[in-house]
C-alpha cells in the first residue's frame, strides 16, 4: 500500500488560498453590514436585535454540526466576533450622520498616555480605526496633561484609562474628571496582555529590579509575589519601563508590558500571562469639548458625577431614583471630595440616551436630591454584550 505523502509547502500554499476566500466572504459581509446599517436609517429599527442573533447562532451551531463537524463553541466565538464588528461598524455608520461635523474630520489630534506601542496608543488606535479617522498623535506623560491639552484646544481628543478588571478603578482619572469642562464622548475596552519583559539573554531568575506604571504593577500582584526579592521602580507609563530597560540592557532588569510593544523597543518577552486574572481588560474613556449626539437606535451610555448631602440614606434614595425608572447601574464609584474632608462625590455609569424620557424625569428627580450634579456625557455603549445561545 502506498502512502500518502504531505508536502508542507503544498498544503501551506493551498492555506494562503482558502485563508484569502475567508478574508474576501469577511469583507463581503462587512459591505452587507454597511446596507443593514442604511436600511436601518430608513426604517429607524436599532441596530442590535437579540431575536435575530439568536436565530443566526442556532442555524450556524446546526450546520456546523451537520454538515461540517465544527463544534458548537468554536462556531459561537466565531460569530460573536462577526457580529460584534457588524455591530460596531453600523454604530459608527450612525454615529457619522448624527455628527456630521466630527464626521467630515478623516484628522483627529489625540492626547494619551506614553509614546508608540503603550497601551493607550493601542486603545487610541483601535478606537479611531474603527472611525475611519487617522490620528495626529500627542503623547502626554500624564493624566492632568491629557485633559489640558484637550481644554486648550491643542488636541481634538484625550483617551484616559478609567477602570480595570484586575486592579479595579483609576483614581487618578476620576479625580481628574471632578473639575473637567470636557465630555465623555466614548469607551472602548482593550484587552490587556502583561508579559515580563527583557534583553534577550536575560532569564526570570536573574531579574531583581523590575520598572513598571503602577496600574500594571497592581495587575500582576499575584506573579510579583513569588519574586519576593524584587525591587521596583515606577514610571510614567509601560513605555517609559521598556525604555528604561532598554537603555540600561542588565540582565537584572526587566519591565511589564505588552509582547508586541516589547519588540517594538528591542525587548523580549521572557514570561506571558502574567497578571491576576486571565480575563484583563482596561476600559478606556475617550474626552472631548463637546458633547457628541448618539443616534437612538444604537444602545447608549450616560455617565453623571454628584454629591449628596451628609444625610442617612442621602445616596439610596438618589439609586431609588433609578429603580423608578428602570434604569440600569453599570458602575457607581465614590472618591473624595479635594477641599471637604469626608465628603464624597459619585461617579455613576447609566445604560441609558440622555434624552430618552425616562432618563429625563429621572435627571429632575435626582437634581432635587443631589447638592451637585452634572453630566459627563452621553455617548455609543461599545460594550457588544454576546447573544448566548442554550447548545444541546
Ligand atoms: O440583521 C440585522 O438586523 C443586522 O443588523 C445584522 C446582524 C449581523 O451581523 O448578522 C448584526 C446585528 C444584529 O443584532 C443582528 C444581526
Amino acid at each position: 500500500m502506498t502512502e500518502t505523502t504531505y508536502s508542507l509547502d503544498n498544503i501551506r500554499l493551498r492555506l494562503n488560498k482558502l485563508d484569502d476566500e475567508l478574508l474576501s466572504l469577511l469583507s463581503e459581509r462587512r459591505k452587507m453590514s454597511l446596507e443593514v446599517a442604511k436600511s436601518k436609517v430608513q426604517t429607524a429599527k436599532p441596530v442590535r436585535d437579540a431575536a435575530r442573533e439568536q436565530q443566526l447562532l442556532v442555524k450556524l451551531i446546526n450546520a456546523g454540526k451537520d454538515k461540517y463537524q465544527l463544534d458548537a463553541e468554536y462556531i459561537t466565538k466565531l460569530f460573536h466576533t462577526i457580529i460584534e464588528d457588524s455591530v460596531l461598524l453600523q454604530q459608527a455608520y450612525l454615529q457619522n450622520l448624527a455628527n456630521p461635523e466630527t464626521c467630515r474630520k478623516p484628522l483627529a489630534r489625540v492626547a494619551f498616555l506614553g509614546d508608540k506601542g503603550s497601551y493607550s496608543h493601542l486603545a487610541s488606535q483601535e478606537y479611531f480605526s474603527r472611525k475611519n479617522t487617522d490620528l495626529i498623535k500627542l503623547n502626554c506623560q500624564h493624566f492632568r496633561e491629557i485633559i489640558k491639552t484637550v481644554e486648550s484646544g491643542h488636541a481634538d481628543y484625550g483617551v484616559l484609562p478609567i477602570e480595570n478588571t484586575s486592579s479595579g478603578s483609576i483614581n487618578e482619572v476620576y479625580d481628574q474628571l471632578q473639575h473637567t469642562t470636557l465630555y465623555i464622548v466614548g469607551e472602548l475596552t482593550l484587552p490587556i496582555e502583561h508579559c515580563l519583559v527583557a534583553t534577550s539573554e536575560t532569564k526570570l531568575e536573574e531579574v531583581t529590579t523590575l520598572y513598571s506604571h503602577p496600574q500594571p504593577y497592581q495587575q500582576c500582584s499575584e506573579f510579583l509575589s513569588h519574586l519576593p526579592k524584587i525591587n521596583l521602580v515606577s514610571c510614567s507609563s509601560t513605555v517609559d519601563a521598556m525604555n528604561k530597560v532598554k537603555a540600561l540592557d542588565k540582565r537584572d532588569t526587566a519591565a511589564i508590558g505588552n509582547a508586541t510593544t516589547a519588540k517594538l523597543y528591542g525587548l523580549q518577552p521572557i514570561k506571558g500571562n502574567i497578571a491576576n486574572q486571565t480575563e484583563n481588560h482596561t476600559r478606556f474613556i475617550i474626552v472631548a469639548r463637546k458633547p457628541v449626539e448618539v443616534s437612538s437606535q444604537i444602545p447608549a451610555k450616560t455617565t453623571l458625577i454628584m454629591s449628596t448631602s451628609q444625610q442617612a440614606g442621602s445616596l439610596v434614595s438618589t439609586l431609588l431614583v433609578l429603580q423608578k425608572f428602570s434604569i440600569n447601574m453599570t458602575k457607581l464609584e465614590s472618591r473624595p471630595i479635594m477641599g471637604n474632608p469626608w465628603e464624597e462625590m459619585f461617579y455613576v455609569d447609566l445604560e441609558a440616551h440622555l434624552n430618552d424620557e425616562n432618563m429625563q424625569q429621572a435627571l429632575a428627580e435626582l437634581t432635587k436630591l443631589t447638592t451637585h450634579i452634572k453630566v459627563l456625557g452621553c455617548y455609543p455603549s461599545e460594550n457588544v454584550k454576546p447573544t448566548q445561545v442554550k447548545i444541546n
